[in-house]
Order: structure tokens, then sequence, then C-alpha cells
């Protein structure tokens, strides 16, 4: 392991890059990426010539400053990965997206993001599936190398990852778990990325691998990355993340300092978030009853008024917007 050596060779690429970030450099600690109210939708063609709008995701808002990492934390369905998928820009084509998207101080155009993905924003995809099976996996990662020598910067990267030469030889599908959880966090970090995106990098891992693949994220992020980790596991990602966006339905309910986390949830500002944390195993195991609504059959109101106990009429009339309260964001308006 020899963590200066990718650190050294980051260092001129990030100078060069500093054009890029144009307008934020006098900005102090402006957020490396803003999405603000962020909606999507896809058109769909339901018989004939009609055609109808399914809104999956609406009110989604989340912020990264370099050296942070933010836990995108919500259960299956609630637009995570459509919002990984947006901010690369590589949502299907009958997606509709509106909203704001900042990187760097600057809007991501789908002109900006076909010039930046792979380059300044990486993705860590789910599984090694996301591998070409028929490529070894030292040329594969070499791929990602875009500036100095692919074999040497690769070979350094796989060594800082305990990865040894004759890795490089192997195919995907002779990885281990956490041999191929390392070769993707190479990719990431061979591009040069300054806004790494991990997708659920943790179910089915054996707990030792997901520890290992947490800290190298964190250690991204202590190199000057902004690390978004999009997960369902609150507890591990509270580890290791500086704050936590808690999704549900496709919105963005709450996000709040991972310190928050803690006792009976008091210091969280969402009914969500607090049933959430209490609906762990190591707190009261309580599950939260009901269902999130599905895309299409929305409620119009707050959008967790449905299973809400503390809802009143006011809840169900209008979407609650995003407010700060105590350090965070809340979408709640009887959060105090
Ligand atoms: N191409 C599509 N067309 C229509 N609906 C879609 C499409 N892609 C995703 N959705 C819907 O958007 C919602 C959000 O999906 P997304 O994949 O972002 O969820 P997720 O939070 O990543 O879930 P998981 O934890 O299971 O990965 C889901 O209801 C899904 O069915
Ligand atoms: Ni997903």
């Amino acid at each position: 392991m020899s963590p200066a050596l990718p650190l050294k060779k980051r260092a001129p690429e990030f100078a060069d890059k500093e054009e890029v970030f144009a307008g934020a450099s006098t900005a102090g600690d402006k957020p490396v990426l803003e999405v603000k109210d962020l909606s999507v939708s896809f058109v769909q063609y339901a018989g004939g010539l009609r055609q109808t709008n399914l809104k999956v995701i609406s009110g989604l808002d989340v912020s990264i400053k370099k050296g942070e990492v933010l836990a995108v934390v919500g259960s299956s369905g609630s637009g995570k990965s459509l919002l990984a998928h947006a901010i690369l820009g590589i949502l299907p084509k009958n997606a509709k997206v509106s909203g704001t998207m900042h990187y760097g101080g600057e809007a991501l155009t789908p002109r900006r993001q076909a010039k930046l993905r792979g380059r300044e924003i990486a993705i860590i995809p789910q599984s090694v599936n996301y591998l070409d099976p028929l490529m070894r996996v030292g040329p594969q990662v070499g791929i990602s190398v875009h500036n100095g020598d692919k074999n040497a910067i690769v070979r350094q990267v796989f060594a800082r990852y305990g990865l040894e030469k004759k890795v490089e030889d192997l195919y995907p599908f002779q990885l281990s778990g956490g041999m191929a959880r390392r070769v993707l966090v190479s990719t990431a970090v061979v591009s040069g990325a300054r806004l790494v995106i991990a997708d659920e990098p943790t179910p089915g891992l054996h707990p030792a691998v997901v520890a290992e693949a947490l800290g190298h994220l964190r250690q991204l992020a202590d190199e000057g990355c902004a690390v978004m980790l999009i997960t369902h596991d609150i507890t591990s990602a509270l580890q290791m993340a500086d704050r936590i966006a808690v999704f549900y339905a496709g919105s963005t309910v709450e996000t709040a300092p991972s310190v928050d986390f803690y006792g009976k949830g008091q210091a969280l500002r969402h009914p969500y978030s607090k049933a959430l944390w209490q609906a762990l195993p190591q707190n009261d195991f309580k599950p939260i009853a009901g269902f999130q609504p599905t895309p299409g059959n929305l409620p119009s109101g707050c959008l967790f008024a449905p299973r809400c106990e503390h809802k009143t009429p006011e809840c169900e009339a209008e979407r609650p917007p995003a407010r700060l309260l105590r350090g965070g964001n809340v979408r709640c308006i009887h959060a105090t």
C-alpha cells in the first residue's frame, strides 16, 4: 500500500482541471455537485398514440463538497440509481429531466456530462458484472487512464489497493468479491475523478469486504474527492459518511449530518428518517406500517403522509417544500 503514489499522480491533473472549475475557484467551500429540485419522468405510450408521463423523481436535492462523503439512503425504488444516472447523463432516451444540476459551480449540461463522465465524474458500479467479462482486468482498468502511462498508473493504483501484479492478467470471473471491489475502485481512481458515485457497493458481500470498500471511499474523500455513496444500509454508511440524504418515493425527505443518527432518532427532522432509524435491528426493530407509494400512485401532498403518525390535513394539501432546519434540510411542515 502506498497512498502517496496516486496522490502525486493526481496533483498535476488537478491543476490542469482548474479551468473546468472556473467560477468555483473563488467560492470557498462551494459544493462540487449541487442538485436542486430534480424531477425525472418517463414518457410512456399506453395503447396506440396515447402518451403518459410517469413521474418517478420529484423534489430531489443533494449537494456534496470536496472531501465529503454523502450517503444517499432509501429503500428500493426510491430513486437512488436514477439520481446517479441523471448526474452522469445516462438516463434512457424517454426520460425527461427538470430542476438544476451544477458541477463545480457551472450548469451540468448534456455536453458537459459527456465530457466529464468517466473522467472528472466516475461511477463505481454495483457489481463486477459491469466489467467486460472477456477482457483481462489490467488492460480493462487501463482504458480509464486518460493522462500518462496506462500500465504504470494501473500498477500503482493496484498496488495501493493490495492487488498483486498477477491480478492484472485475470478475467473478471476469476476475482473474489473483495478483489472485484478493489478493481472497481481502481477504475474510478485511475480516471482522476473529483466526484465519485458508488452505487450500492455492499449487498451480499462479506462484512470485512464491505468495511474495506467503505474505507476506500472514505480515503478518496480524505484526499479531496467528493463521494456519493448510494446504499440501503444506514448502519455501515454512518461509519464513514459525513452526511446522510434520506430518499423516499423519489424525493429527498431529509439531509442530516451523520452525528444526528443516535438514540431514538430525536435529533432527526423527518418522521420517515426517524421511523427508518427506529426500524433497525439494533434499535427498536419496529417496522414502518404500509408501503412506499409507487410512481403513478403518488399522494398529492407529503409523500409520507399516508404512513405518518403525525399527519394533519395540511400535510395532505400540498407537497412540503425543502427548508433548512438545525443544520440539515427537511421536507415536513411539522418538523422543529
Ligand atoms: N426506464 C424507466 N422507466 C420507468 N420507470 C423507471 C425506469 N427506471 C426506473 N424507473 C422507476 O423509477 C423508480 C426509481 O428507480 P431507481 O432504480 O432509481 O431506484 P433505487 O432507489 O435505485 O432502487 P434500488 O435500491 O432497488 O436499486 C422505480 O420506481 C423504478 O421502477
Ligand atoms: Ni438502485
